[in-house]
């Protein structure tokens, strides 16, 4: 059976309807047209990173495979998973094995809500977690208005502090699971959670607030770094930054 939407394409939808979908913002589709974007900011390059969504009903998940190039995944590629039982219902050909950051994803699905999860190897994140210790902080930034506040309605205003917990990372990714679940528990404000030498994970209600939290964090984070290169703490008030100039 040939797809019934506008732009007369030629997809069977009987083939796998769990992934062959015309819908653009269909999970399957948006999983790859994500990961070119983050592959083209250089967040998930070399295998390394991804996102996973759940579809808008909220009862499944949808899981790119492991080890593979991140950029160049197709919706046929997809595993999807049922969010209560956490079952596979649909295995791709690709491989059997589905992302070593799946008990992550979850762990952000299960614990927040969140409708997305993004894992990115940003090398401004990994920059941060050698240049600050059990926490991650910046204030008094524009792009601060970007980010919720999670523990009440709204975003955080411009003289809010971010803050955003790091976790020392382990051998295997899947390992992870735990310090992240303690962070969440014990950063109920965080929409992110740092791994030290690896990368962020980064979670919104939907995916496009996944992924706008990411991309002003990712800003936050690069500004951070050329800030801590200025001699400028992150936290530093408005115009006390006269005091760390050199000139
Ligand atoms: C060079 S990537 C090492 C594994 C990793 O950190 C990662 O984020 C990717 O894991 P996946 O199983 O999704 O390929
Ligand atoms: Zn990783």
């Amino acid at each position: 059976m040939s797809c019934k939407c506008s732009q007369q394409c030629d997809i069977d939808v009987m083939s796998d309807p769990l992934v062959l979908s015309a819908d653009p913002s269909h999970p399957a589709n948006l999983i790859p047209e994500l990961c070119t974007v983050f592959y083209n900011n250089g967040w998930v390059t070399g295998t390394g990173g991804g996102i996973s969504i759940r579809n808008a009903e909220g009862d499944k998940v949808y899981i790119a495979p492991s080890g593979v190039q991140k950029e160049r995944m197709v919706p046929e590629n997809m595993f999807v998973m049922d969010y209560a039982s956490e079952e596979y219902l649909r295995v791709p050909q690709i491989t059997k094995k589905p992302s070593a950051c799946t008990p992550l994803f979850m762990s952000a699905f299960k614990m927040r809500g969140a409708g997305a999860c993004i894992h990115t190897h940003s090398q401004s994140a990994v920059m941060c977690t050698l240049l600050f210790g059990d926490e991650f902080r910046i204030s008094n930034i524009e792009q601060i208005k970007a980010l919720p506040k999670i523990t009440e309605a709204g975003n955080l205003g411009f003289f809010d502090e971010l803050v955003i917990p790091i976790i020392e990372n382990t051998a295997h990714e899947e390992d992870l699971a735990d310090s992240l679940q303690e962070a969440i528990r014990n950063y109920p404000g965080a929409t992110a959670v740092l791994v030290r030498r690896h990368g962020i994970y980064v979670w919104g209600e939907t995916v496009w607030k996944a992924k706008v939290y990411n991309e002003a964090i990712d800003y936050l984070l690069e500004l951070a770094v050329k800030m801590r290169q200025a001699g400028i703490p992150t936290t530093c008030g408005v115009g006390e930054e006269k005091k760390y100039l050199k000139y």
